[in-house]
């Protein structure tokens, strides 16, 4: 469960009375996610759209804070083009965020559906065309924002992270060093851009039926090559358990649904296989890091790096194949 920090009722009551969203009713503490605290916030109702749910947000590690109007803006951005994201609330004074004991909080527009653990092809091929329709529609947002969570910093982590620490999670770990150095030297620096979700795991995706009803959690969103987004949601959508049993239904309705909207250019559909590996090292890095440096006390679940080393191996093997 990610709640990083508790926050008593008082606190949220005073927290929800800055917003024009009626009285605080319940607040309850979301299990899913591993970044930031949530909380699903039910209120009385007020103002024109009267929503009575949200979701609270609390910042925590891994967020800067001067990425936050980044972020936000881009929410308000998507949702206003009619892209299935969540609007900001914003406070009685505009803010998009707030301070609460020194951390940022911010009140996001609650959206219904469920995420999925076993996509259907149907699924796969909504999403597709709607990350698309994202990327199609975020080349006009002005923000920008660099990827520090691209090829050059899984290297750097995973080096930092030491052999002697992965081996100790597993002894086929400490190879992802050198791959994830090799993957970085060959890394394509021209592929067309727009700003990128760069996460869009099934737990970031609400589906209603077969339809994609929200897309969440843009909290890695980055400016970056748009074939490199395309190639995390194929990383993460595509496996079973443990990175295993590649799904190419999956895979293929995914591309194929991409294209229905946005056609992918030679280069970008040449460099999928590596854009694939550098997907799976970036998960590998972040988790081998959270798995060495989740913090004592956090309800939280840690993700195996391991999930992304299978993957890691089937993208080297399978090459085009995975694409197909
Ligand atoms: N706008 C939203 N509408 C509905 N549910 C949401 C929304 N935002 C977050 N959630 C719920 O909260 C969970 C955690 O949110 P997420 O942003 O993914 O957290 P984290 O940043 O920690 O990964 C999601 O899996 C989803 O269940
Ligand atoms: N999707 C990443 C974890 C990122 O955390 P999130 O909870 O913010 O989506 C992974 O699976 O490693």
């Amino acid at each position: 469960m990610a709640v990083y920090t508790q926050l008593s009722a008082g606190t949220l009551g005073d927290l929800v009375a800055q917003y024009d969203v009626g009285q605080l009713v319940s607040a309850k503490g979301i299990a899913e996610g591993v970044s930031n605290s949530n909380w699903l916030i039910e209120t009385t109702g007020a103002g024109a759209a009267g929503d009575t749910r949200f979701i609270l947000t609390m910042y925590e590690r891994r967020i800067d804070r001067g990425d936050l109007p980044f972020f936000l803006d881009l929410l308000d951005f998507l949702s206003a083009r009619g892209l299935p994201v969540p609007r900001t609330i914003h406070d009685r004074t505009g803010a998009s965020f707030r301070l609460l004991d020194g951390k940022a909080v911010a009140l996001i527009e609650f959206l219904p559906g469920v995420s999925v653990d076993s996509p259907t092809a149907e699924q796969a091929h909504d999403l597709g065309a709607v990350l698309a329709r994202m990327h199609l529609a975020a080349q006009g947002f002005s923000g920008t924002r660099r990827n520090d969570l691209g090829p050059a910093t899984s290297s750097r982590v995973l080096a930092e992270c030491g052999a002697d620490a992965l081996a100790a999670i597993d002894p086929a770990l400490p190879r992802a060093i050198r791959l994830a150095r090799e993957v970085a030297e060959r890394w394509p620096a021209d592929l067309p851009q727009s700003v990128i979700h760069s996460d869009l795991f099934p737990d970031n995706v609400l589906m209603l039926g077969s339809a994609v009803a929200g897309l969440i959690d843009f909290y890695f969103a980055c400016t970056d090559a748009m074939a490199y987004d395309l190639a995390v949601t194929h990383a993460a959508w595509c496996f079973g358990e443990g990175g295993k049993d590649f799904r190419h239904d999956i895979g293929h309705a995914l591309i194929v649904g991409y294209e229905s909207v946005r056609p992918l250019l030679g280069p970008e559909r040449a460099a999928l296989p590596l854009l694939a590996q550098g997907a799976a090292l970036r998960f590998v890095s972040s988790r081998a890091f959270d798995w060495i440096d989740t913090p004592a006390g956090a309800m939280v679940t840690r993700k195996d790096p391991m999930d992304f080393m299978a993957r890691l191996e089937f993208y080297r093997e399978a090459g085009d194949r995975a694409f197909a």
